[in-house]
């Protein structure tokens, strides 16, 4: 018989089975698998008032563009310059599927996954068409779409750790790993890109369920509060999907740490994205958060590493229940609130027009001094 083991997140182990079956995943088997890279804080005292003085100093009444400046201190922090330039915008569209969707969790079947990847590479997804519009190069990553794309294509990373994240109902969505594996996909593709802003969508049949109990297990929230509709789940189907997420939460009770929640629930394409988080903050690119999903993605690389929060501009708040509780959990306030519930990265393509602004802004308004134009500063007694 195994040895019992009373671990940190494994408080009672009955004498029948292994710690392992019953803890599940643990963080510390995933951290031994990976090197998390060290990350600066974005948010310099001294460089954030600085920035505040350039803007403060702008032809206009102090404070009168809103929470554009804001925008602009944050650009001008994460890029270390006091003329921030955004260069070569990437989205990545990180896909996978769920084996948890075969507890019909999702309006939709799992194929939707495939189909939309195919569909983004046409460039007819609602992504593919903000994409085009913004100037944004768009990259779709197979982190474990259960499909064989035979290899990369043009716009398509194959970068899987299994062709799916298995059913969390019946075990951990992903081995230790997996999960680091996957986690190392993304940082992986962020130094194989140029540029210095990311914009991060997602594509996955059930991972609205993913994203949800990672709300309420890294929030502390209950699962009825961070479940929501996704693909359009309402009545006896939307109470079944609750049914589902609240039995799958209580079988991962020790999966208490932000991977071990992570490998508990999935999914590959979600640790793809902290990947991608953490590597984009070490490099001190712009991260443009799109919704619900990928704000899951956020709780776990921030709870990882603090700092990560810094470099996250969040676009909007999407009509998905449980967005609100992570935003809030976060401390943040996303810039839009237009009742989009799609992800894909929708929401952040909508959003890089203001991100393009304010920069611009920063870079380009003239000074009182410079435009000759009266500081009401001088005139004050
Ligand atoms: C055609 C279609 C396109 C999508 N684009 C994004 N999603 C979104 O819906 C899914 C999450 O919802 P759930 O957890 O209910 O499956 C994700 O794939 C997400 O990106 C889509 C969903 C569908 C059906
Ligand atoms: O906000 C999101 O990311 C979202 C909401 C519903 C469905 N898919 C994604």
């Amino acid at each position: 018989m195994a040895a019992i083991r009373q671990g940190r997140h494994c408080a009672w182990v009955p004498a029948y089975t292994t710690a392992r079956d019953n803890c599940g995943v643990t963080e510390s088997d995933i951290l031994s698998l990976l090197r998390l890279p060290a990350i600066a804080d974005a948010d310099d005292s001294a460089q954030a008032q600085r920035l505040q003085q350039l803007l403060d100093n702008k032809t206009k009444p102090p404070g009168s563009l809103g929470r554009i400046e804001q925008l602009a201190q944050q650009l001008g922090l994460i890029l270390a310059s006091e003329a921030p330039v955004l260069q070569a915008p990437q989205m990545l569209v990180c896909a996978a599927d769920h084996g948890l969707a075969a507890q019909g969790v999702s309006a939709f079947p799992q194929e939707v996954t495939r189909q939309m990847v195919e569909n983004f590479l046409a460039g007819g997804a609602a992504v593919s068409v903000l994409a085009r519009q913004h100037g944004i190069a768009l990259t779709v990553v197979d982190c474990g779409v259960a499909h064989d794309f035979g290899g990369d294509r043009p716009g398509l990373r194959v970068r899987k750790a299994a062709a799916g994240a298995a059913d969390a109902s019946l075990g951990p969505a992903m081995a230790a790993a997996q999960c680091a594996e996957a986690i190392g996909h993304g940082m992986d593709l962020v130094r194989d890109l140029p540029g210095n802003a990311l914009l991060l969508g997602e594509m996955g049949i059930g991972n609205s369920s993913a994203a949800a109990l990672l709300t309420a297990r890294l929030t502390g929230h209950d699962v009825a509060a961070c479940t929501g509709s996704g693909t359009g789940m309402a009545g006896t189907a939307l109470a079944h999907k609750l049914r589902v997420l609240q039995a799958v939460y209580l079988r991962h009770a020790h999966a208490r740490t932000p991977l071990a929640a992570l490998a508990a629930f999935g999914g590959l394409e979600i640790a793809t994205l902290v990947g991608v988080l953490l590597q984009g903050a070490r490099e001190r690119r712009v991260l443009v958060v799109d919704g619900f999903i990928t704000t899951a993605a956020v709780l776990v690389a921030q709870a990882l590493a603090p700092a990560v929060r810094g470099y996250c501009v969040f676009s909007h708040l999407s009509g998905e229940r449980g967005h609100a509780i992570a935003l809030a959990h976060l401390g943040v306030r996303p810039l839009l609130d237009l009742g989009l519930r799609l992800g894909e990265g929708s929401g952040a393509a909508l959003a890089w027009p203001l991100l393009q602004s304010a920069s611009l802004l920063l870079r380009e308004m003239a000074s009182f001094s410079g435009a000759g134009v009266s500081n009401r500063g001088e005139l004050a007694v």
